[in-house]
């Protein structure tokens, strides 16, 4: 059930079913619209009418049917017209269907309603949303009551969450078959309250043709994958990552990076400090190991010599000039690297000069992870971020086929991207997150599994979607050096999930 469908896939969906036999399009439209009723039975009170706005396609279709099964269970129900089905339609068979009271949109005011059922648009809105139906969504906005959206919140794109013009505030959407892109995305995510999927009939097998390549990252996405020690592991077989750390002034963000690479479960972790952060960095480890390294030939010795599996740069590093040095010289040696993340000041390092890390001599055994949030997305990516009518999903996709590279572009709907055109969209973050240095400790976590050998898409997904659980167990009054802390309790659930 994790699989995402475009607008466009799902509208495949809908017609490979219907080509191979298994439905019509009306008996999926009855089986759409039983859903809807079902749901609004079980949300509305009964007290006062039940208001469905339909739209002329086929989202309002499914609302004329959820609005005759509600009168035949006995609920009072109006339906508000934004627009005549075509004829010949399914949408027009259903509005047929609906034996009850039909007005004008124009006519709707939500005063004295005990809800509203929005079936104006669903995966067909095609642009912003204007006229009464505008109108009647500010109106339901402004009023309190509770609201079932059909598929999607009227207004919000399918395909990138984003609000075309205005949007309905929905209090729970009912979607089909699989969840779409806005359900999960900003700011379409906000708009749909609780998302109920509801099976009308549509086989999973339809899914080996579409093979869509945009999931919710849940843990079934990569459980398999995840790294379990071996009974005759010793630590550097379990897999040694190291840490660059900044200079005396700014050795945190490393040294809660290292914590959490060792809390994913790295056998072996050193933080890799410039002399004169040393003693400082001596003075807060115990498990984690110190090494001194002055130049990019030293880091990369020990790289070779201590068979170091994944390395992070970036957190607190500092000077953007010995960060490419010590970034290009790492990815181009043939030095046992699998992994090489590059978080903040690694990222950084290469704005305004983004092709020197994308053209860079790679070594092809070493997956380049890159964690950027906004900003740093936008140093490296300008016209990506730039381009309006790309979704998050689409711009992290090109972003990391641009760069060969594992992309986790951070926020509150974190989507992570691989080369080959995989995308997963994390939904189980909290504000909590937003606490400086979390982000430190994510760029740990990819480190500390990539070390351990787990395939870099997978590692990234499964980073991210721990880091948030991690988070959601401490609740309130988080701060970062909470949650490498917290990451025993999440692999231990994860173990008996599994
Ligand atoms: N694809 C499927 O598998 C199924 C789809 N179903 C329903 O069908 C819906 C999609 O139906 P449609 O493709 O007919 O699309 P919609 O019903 O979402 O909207 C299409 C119509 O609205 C017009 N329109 C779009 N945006 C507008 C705007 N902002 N202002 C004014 N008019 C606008 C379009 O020109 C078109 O006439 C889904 O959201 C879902 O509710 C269900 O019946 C079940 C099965
Ligand atoms: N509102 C939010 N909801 C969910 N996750 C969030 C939210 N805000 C931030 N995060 C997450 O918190 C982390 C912050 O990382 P980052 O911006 O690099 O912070 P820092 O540099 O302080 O470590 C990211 O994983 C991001 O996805
Ligand atoms: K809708």
């Amino acid at each position: 059930m994790f699989e995402l469908l475009t607008p466009e896939e799902m509208a495949r969906a809908d017609r490979l079913t219907i080509e191979a036999g298994a439905k019509d399009g009306f008996s999926l439209m009855l089986a759409a619209g039983r859903a809807v009723a079902d749901a609004a039975q079980n949300m509305f009170s009964s007290q006062g009418p039940i208001a469905v706005l339909c739209g002329p396609g086929n989202n309002g279709g499914d609302g004329y049917v959820a609005a005759q099964f509600l009168r035949e269970a006995g609920r009072d129900v109006i339906c508000f017209s934004a627009g005549q089905p075509r004829p010949g339609t399914d949408a027009m068979r259903a509005a047929v269907f609906y034996k009850g009271d039909v007005r004008n949109l124009g006519e709707f005011a939500p005063a004295g309603f005990g809800g509203v059922i929005d079936a104006l648009y669903g995966a067909g809105l095609a642009r912003p949303v204007g006229g009464a139906e505008a109108d009647a969504i500010s109106a339901v906005n402004a009023s309190g009551l509770s609201v079932i959206a059909v598929d999607l919140p009227s207004g919000v794109s399918g395909e990138s969450g984003a609000v075309q013009g205005v949007a309905i505030r929905a209090w729970a959407s009912v979607t089909f078959f699989r969840k779409k892109p806005g359900h999960l995305l900003q700011p379409g995510r906000g708009y749909c309250g609780i998302v109920h999927l509801a099976d009308i009939g549509i086989a999973d097998s339809v899914l080996d043709e579409i093979r869509p390549d945009s999931f919710e990252n849940m843990p079934q996405l990569w459980l398999e994958k995840l790294p379990s020690p071996d009974v005759n592991a010793h630590k550097y077989s379990r897999g040694h990552a190291a840490v660059f750390s900044g200079p005396v002034h700014s050795t945190g963000a490393a040294r809660l990076a290292a914590m959490a690479a060792a809390r994913a479960g790295a056998g072996a972790v050193t933080l890799l400090s410039p002399s004169d952060a040393l003693a400082v960095n001596a003075a807060h480890v115990t498990s984690i190991m110190l090494r001194e390294t002055r130049t990019p030939k030293d880091a990369e010795s020990f790289v070779r010599d201590r068979k170091v599996s994944a390395a992070l740069l970036g957190p607190g590093y500092g000077s953007p000039s010995f960060a490419r040095d010590n970034i290009l010289t790492l990815l181009g040696a043939e030095n046992g690297l699998s992994g090489l993340v590059l978080d903040a000041d690694g990222i950084t390092a290469f704005e305004n000069r983004p092709e020197q890390l994308f053209g860079a001599k790679r070594n092809p055994a070493a997956v380049l992870v890159l964690t950027p949030h906004e900003g740093e997305f936008r140093r490296l990516f300008p016209d990506i971020a730039s381009s309006g009518d790309m979704s998050k999903t689409a711009k992290a996709c090109k972003a990391a086929s641009r760069a060969n590279a594992v992309l986790i572009y951070k926020g509150p709907d974190t989507v992570i991207a691989a080369s080959d055109g995989r995308a997963a969209i994390n939904a189980n973050g909290t504000p909590a997150l937003a606490t400086a240095g979390s982000g430190d400790v994510l760029a740990g976590i990819v480190c500390g599994l990539l070390a351990q050998g787990m395939p870099a898409f997978e590692a990234a997904c499964a980073a991210v979607w721990v880091h948030a659980d991690a988070a959601r167990r401490f609740g309130r009054g988080l701060i970062a050096d909470d949650l490498p802390d917290q990451l025993p309790a999440v692999w231990t659930a994860l173990a008996r999930a599994g």
